[in-house]
Parts: C-alpha cells; structure tokens; sequence
C-alpha cells in the first residue's frame, strides 16, 4: 500500500476567499485598502510571513511592521474556515484511496493551527494519518524536510505527492518523490512549465491516475 501525501490550499480546498478576509481585516485595521481574490490566489505558497509580507509590500506597509501584522493575521487566520469550499470530487477521491488502503496525509505551508481548524470545519481530519503545517518544523517547503518527515510518519510503501503550486514541485524534485499536479489551485506560471510527473484538472479520474503514478513510478 502507498502513502499519498497532499498540500491543502489550493489542491483539496480552495481556501483563497477565507484568506482574502482574514487580509483584509488587517489592512482595514491599518486604514489601507483591500486586496483582491487575484492577489491573494497569488500571494499564497510559501506560508503565512511569505504571505503577510507580500500583502504588505502591495499597500508599501514597510518591512517594520511585519512581526506586528503577521501576529494579527495568525489571529484572524486561526477561525478562518467559513468562505472554504473543498474541490469538487475531492472527498470521494480520498475516501476511495482509503478504501484501497492507502494511508493519507497533509503538507501545507498553511500554519498548523489554521491547519487544524479548516480540517475540522470541513469533517476532513478523519481521513489524514499525519498532518504537518507550516509551522510544525523549523523548515517548510519547499525544504523537503517537511514531506520526509510526513512520509516518515506514514510507514513504508511507494510515494506520490500531489499539490498545486511551484512551491509544491521544487518540495517533490528536493525530495525525489512522484508529483502529480493539480491544475485548478493557485500556481503563478503555465502548468506546463511546472515539473511534475503528470496533472490533472478535476478529481473525477484522479484515483486512476494516482493508481497509473504508483505502478510506473
Ligand atoms: O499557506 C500557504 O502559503 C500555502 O499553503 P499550501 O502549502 O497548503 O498551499
Ligand atoms: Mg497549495
């Protein structure tokens, strides 16, 4: 049996509107205007100071204020989970892999707490059997750091890693693991330029494809 190992923004929910509000409640605290959906689907990959410091520098907040925002966005991002909607097919899809005996698990730049809520909202833990955040090591990715230590968890068995972003492939190459790619989360260049080992656009026949991964990886 394998270890199929997920990111979370952007590859099993699209989490960007939840993230925009959280956003906006800071620089609206701040007298600055709003950023947008775009920006913010933009903005998110590299974990939340990446994230606060790419938001700053698009209403010229100076880098002073970074530890002072980052704090008050963590506090707002922690009960973030109402605007979140899982990808369609996405639940099926784990379930399914389950059912065959795969064991599951998370790799998100997404802080760990964040992390915790919005699983829980959506009645997603349940299907996981390690979840790293963000935060949860001194590294994230794409320091391959991270996914080893989520596989480590797992056990023994072949590899896939599945996620939606560059940030996502640079973690598979670092750690030498197949990467499947889903092309409907928040990349920022063509997916065609992204390396992977193969994408996919909708959940629909992604058992399938995880099933072909595993039996030429
Ligand atoms: O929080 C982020 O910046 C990205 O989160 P992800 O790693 O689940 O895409
Ligand atoms: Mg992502």
């Amino acid at each position: 049996m394998a270890r199929i190992v997920f990111d979370l923004d952007g590859t099993l929910i699209d989490s960007a509107p939840d993230i925009q509000a959280v956003a906006n409640g800071v620089l609206g605290a701040e007298g600055q205007q709003p950023i947008t959906l775009e920006q913010t689907r933009k903005f998110i990959g590299n974990g939340a100071p990446t994230f606060v410091a790419r938001m700053r520098a698009a209403r010229d907040i100076p880098d002073s204020e970074q530890d002072r925002l980052l704090t008050a966005f963590k506090i707002g991002y922690v009960s973030a989970v109402e605007l979140t909607e899982i990808y369609a097919g996405a639940i099926p899809a784990l379930e399914a892999l389950k059912a065959k005996g795969h064991r599951l698990g998370i790799c998100t730049n997404k802080p760990f707490k964040p992390t915790q809520s919005v699983l829980a909202h959506l009645d997603m833990t349940r299907l996981f059997d390690v979840i790293i955040g963000g935060d949860s090591l001194p590294v994230h990715k794409p320091d391959p750091a991270m996914l080893h230590a989520a596989l480590d968890q797992l056990g023994d068995g072949p590899v896939v890693y599945v996620g939606d972003s560059e940030v996502d492939a640079e973690t598979a190459q670092n750690a030498g693991v197949p990467f499947l790619l889903f092309t409907q989360g928040y990349h920022k260049t063509d997916v065609a330029s992204i390396p992977q080992t193969a994408r996919f656009d909708s959940y629909s026949d992604f058992v399938e494809l995880v099933e072909e991964t595993l039996a030429g990886a």
